[in-house]
């Protein structure tokens, strides 16, 4: 049975929302679509107070839009990714963050975060942050709770991503408010610093950050955090998994020798600071020619996989190289949100993991 969107959309417009009114007369829906027996739309918010508070309206969209005949699956999707207003515009917090650390025994868990997932690569460019803000979305659709933490001191690149643009508030000087966007709560190292702003942040002074973002972000109740790690095996990687219970690593590469190479020091480094390796993930893999059709192998095929079974390690899947995958970064739309090739690769990513247990 065809769904009417009008009508898909009439049905929701009267719920009523927090602080008076409806639904319909605030003018918050965005991208509603429906696609055979499935309804997506974006609710978009002010800030991640806003969007914790319409956590009861998403709910209630849902209840109704399930209701209608013909409809099997409903995509919601809460942002607040503009800057602004309570958020503190477009200033950094006023929070100072790199100071010394503070003693801790041993790694901790983040109250309200079920699981917290590493993902590294050895060498950079090989799209670790690509995965991570498509991993996020894709297990967002697939109704998981999910935070990234973007650690990549030397380029964070997720609010560039994700498409988030603003600052998160810090109202006490205590405690970040961090941002919401796809779904996905998010938090930047790059939120904390001046454009252009470089960070020479070594040994204690990176720990104490590290530790700041870890457990002073308002982080909520979250499935799983993921953490985009820079390339290598450094500082980064070392105060993370001292400070944090980090459930798990999963390791980008291409499938190329030398990414492979280095991938096995990452492998290493995590083997040697007590953090399981959860899997491998190979990107940039199949290149389909959009014109003729062809298939093509520009970095190789099949390394990662023959990697991983050399390792007795898991191998989660691959993710092909798509022109659309880097468009979509670079305008803050990660390709998951669609329904293309690359995003159900996402999508059979996510579901391995959260059948998995780790997810
Ligand atoms: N599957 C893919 N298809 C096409 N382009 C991709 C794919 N994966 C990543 N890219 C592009 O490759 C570039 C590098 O990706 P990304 O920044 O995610 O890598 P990284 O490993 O996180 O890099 P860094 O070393 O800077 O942390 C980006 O422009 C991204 O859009």
């Amino acid at each position: 049975m065809s769904i009417d969107d009008q009508v898909a959309l009439g049905s929701i417009s009267q719920i009523a929302i927090p602080g008076g009114g409806t639904l319909g007369q605030a003018d918050l829906i965005r991208a509603f679509s429906v696609e055979d027996t499935t309804v997506r739309f974006v609710l978009e918010l002010k800030d991640a107070e806003q969007a914790r508070a319409f956590e009861p309206v998403e709910a209630e969209a849902r209840r109704i839009l399930l209701a209608l005949p013909g409809v099997e699956q409903v995509s919601i999707v809460r942002t607040a990714q503009s800057g602004g207003g309570a958020r503190g515009g477009d200033q950094p917090p006023q929070m100072k963050l790199g100071r010394h650390p503070k003693p801790q025994a041993g790694p901790q868990q983040i109250p309200g975060v079920s699981r917290i997932i590493a993902i590294g690569s050895g060498k950079g460019g090989v799209g670790k942050s690509t995965v991570t803000s498509n991993l996020a979305v894709a297990m967002a659709r697939a109704g998981r709770r999910v935070g990234i933490l973007d650690a990549d001191i030397h380029g964070p690149s997720q609010p560039r991503m994700m498409g988030a643009s603003g600052r998160p508030a810090s109202p006490d000087g205590q405690r970040i408010e961090p941002l919401q966007a796809h779904g996905v709560t998010l938090m930047s190292i790059g939120f904390m610093l001046n454009e252009g702003e470089a960070v020479v942040w070594r040994g204690p002074m990176l720990m104490g950050a590290m530790q700041q973002m870890l457990q002073q972000v308002n982080w909520g109740e979250l499935d799983i955090l993921l953490i985009d790690l820079p390339p290598g095996t450094g500082d980064v990687q070392l105060s993370l998994c001292q400070k944090a219970a980090v459930t798990g690593a999963l390791i980008v590469s291409t499938p190329q020798d030398v990414a492979l190479l280095d991938a096995r020091r990452a492998i290493d480094m995590f083997g040697k600071l007590k953090t399981p390796v959860l899997g491998l993930i190979e990107n940039m893999s199949t290149y389909i020619c959009p014109n003729c059709g062809h298939e093509a192998h520009p970095f190789g095929h099949g390394g990662v996989a023959t990697e991983a079974k050399a390792l007795d390690l898991p191998f989660l899947g691959e993710i092909p190289l798509e022109l659309e995958v880097r468009l979509g970064g670079d305008a803050g739309q990660p390709v998951a949100l669609g329904d293309g090739a690359v995003s159900q690769a996402y999508a059979r990513l996510a579901d391995r993991l959260i059948k998995g247990g780790m997810a």
